[in-house]
């Protein structure tokens, strides 16, 4: 791999034709187009032995390193677009947010996000601190070939769930309470969380990356009423920073069923959708026109390949049937991501499979 990352990224790739492009713009894709959401990481034996003693977060730094972890699904599935390795508290821990990922747990927050003052002294990102991620997306354009890569970022909500809380939660009751108690702060949270994001979601794309979605993991832990009042100008904000790109956006969050229609009012061009919502019934929930992603339960795959056949074949079915309801395409995913127990095996038969429907 020549890992000149310095070199001016050059104008973004024209890929019409890879399928995951064409079935986003709405045209026929040469293949149904599937992709899995965290299909780089401890599912894979090459990711496991390349990350061994080096930090999670250190990792998201090295440009060498991120290509290398990115590359490992393609070259293994055969999947139809790639997803830079990186997290969404990258963007946080390069701003000098007080933070690690902890294996097994996920991000651990050293000062919780609680008051106004908390919100003030929030460092917010510029674009020099991801300047290696940056490098690895100009990495990455000339060793990918003519399969497109992802950006991403996490949501404005998401981020701020681990800032308040300190870490994962189950209830979200910090987050929540501040939400309630103080809303002028928890707008002003959301409002540095989404500037971040938006600087971190226009480095990737300024280094050449096809496409971007926008990861808000924990929406569906909110009531419609609440999304809409709290989270979606914020997440709105982001999609619209990034429009002028002209590339594909992608908005996905988990238990997000009753939320659908607001998420795809934010902007976004493709709706991800979990595994709870059959696809032909989430069409109507977005709303037509707009593209979806999704959505086969990702412990399904620990259930037999009899069991992920018949999964993999009846969403194929929604999907086609959502099509004839007005979805402008649809891009084959799991429902949230791989999980890391995951046999890579499954995944690269679930590809071929999808590839053959
Ligand atoms: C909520 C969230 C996080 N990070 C992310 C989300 C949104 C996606 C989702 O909801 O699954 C985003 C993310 N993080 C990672 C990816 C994969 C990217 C790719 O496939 O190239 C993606 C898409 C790498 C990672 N991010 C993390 C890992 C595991 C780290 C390891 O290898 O030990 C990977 C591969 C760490 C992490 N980071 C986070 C969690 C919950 C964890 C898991 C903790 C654990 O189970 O060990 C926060």
């Amino acid at each position: 791999m020549n890992a000149e990352p310095h070199a001016t990224a050059p104008a973004r790739r024209e890929l019409p034709d890879a399928p995951f492009l064409a079935a986003i713009a709405g045209r026929a894709p040469s293949r149904r187009p599937v992709w899995f959401m965290r299909q780089a990481g401890r599912s894979l034996p090459e990711y496991r032995k390349i990350r061994a003693g080096i930090g999670m977060l250190d990792s998201c730094f090295r440009p060498d390193l991120v290509a290398e972890i990115t590359l490992q699904p393609v070259r293994r599935h055969d999947v139809d677009a790639a997803i830079l390795f990186s997290d969404i508290v990258v963007p946080l821990k390069a701003a000098g947010i007080d933070l690690d990922i902890v294996a097994g747990t996920g991000p651990v927050v050293a000062q919780p996000v609680r008051s106004a003052a908390d919100v003030a002294a929030l460092p917010i990102l510029t674009a020099d601190q991801v300047e290696p991620v940056a490098d690895a997306v100009r990495i990455l354009t000339r060793e990918l070939a003519g399969t497109p890569l992802i950006g991403f970022a996490g949501a404005p909500f998401t981020l701020a769930s681990y800032l308040v809380e300190g870490g994962p939660s189950r209830n979200h009751e910090k987050t929540k309470a501040l939400m309630r108690s103080d809303p002028a702060t928890w707008h002003a949270l959301l409002d540095a969380l989404a500037t971040t994001t938006i600087t971190f979601l226009q480095a990737q794309l300024a280094a050449g990356v096809d496409a971007v979605q926008v990861f808000d993991s924990w929406a569906g832990a909110l009531s419609l009423a609440d999304y809409r009042e709290y989270v979606l100008p914020h997440s709105t904000r982001v999609f619209d920073a990034v429009s002028s790109a002209g590339v594909p956006k992608i908005h996905f969050g988990v238990g997000t069923g009753e939320l659908l229609g607001a998420m795809g009012e934010a902007g976004a061009d493709v709706v991800g959708v979990d595994w709870r919502i059959p696809l032909d019934d989430a069409v109507h929930r977005v709303g037509g026109g707009k593209v979806l992603q999704g959505n086969l339960d990702p412990a399904v795959l620990f259930a037999g390949w009899d069991a992920v056949e018949a999964e993999v074949r009846r969403i194929t079915a929604e999907a086609d049937r959502a099509l004839a309801a007005g979805a402008r395409g649809h891009v084959f995913n799991l429902g949230h991501g791989v999980l890391p127990d995951t046999d890579p095996e499954i995944l690269t038969r679930v590809v071929s499979l999808v590839h053959s429907l």
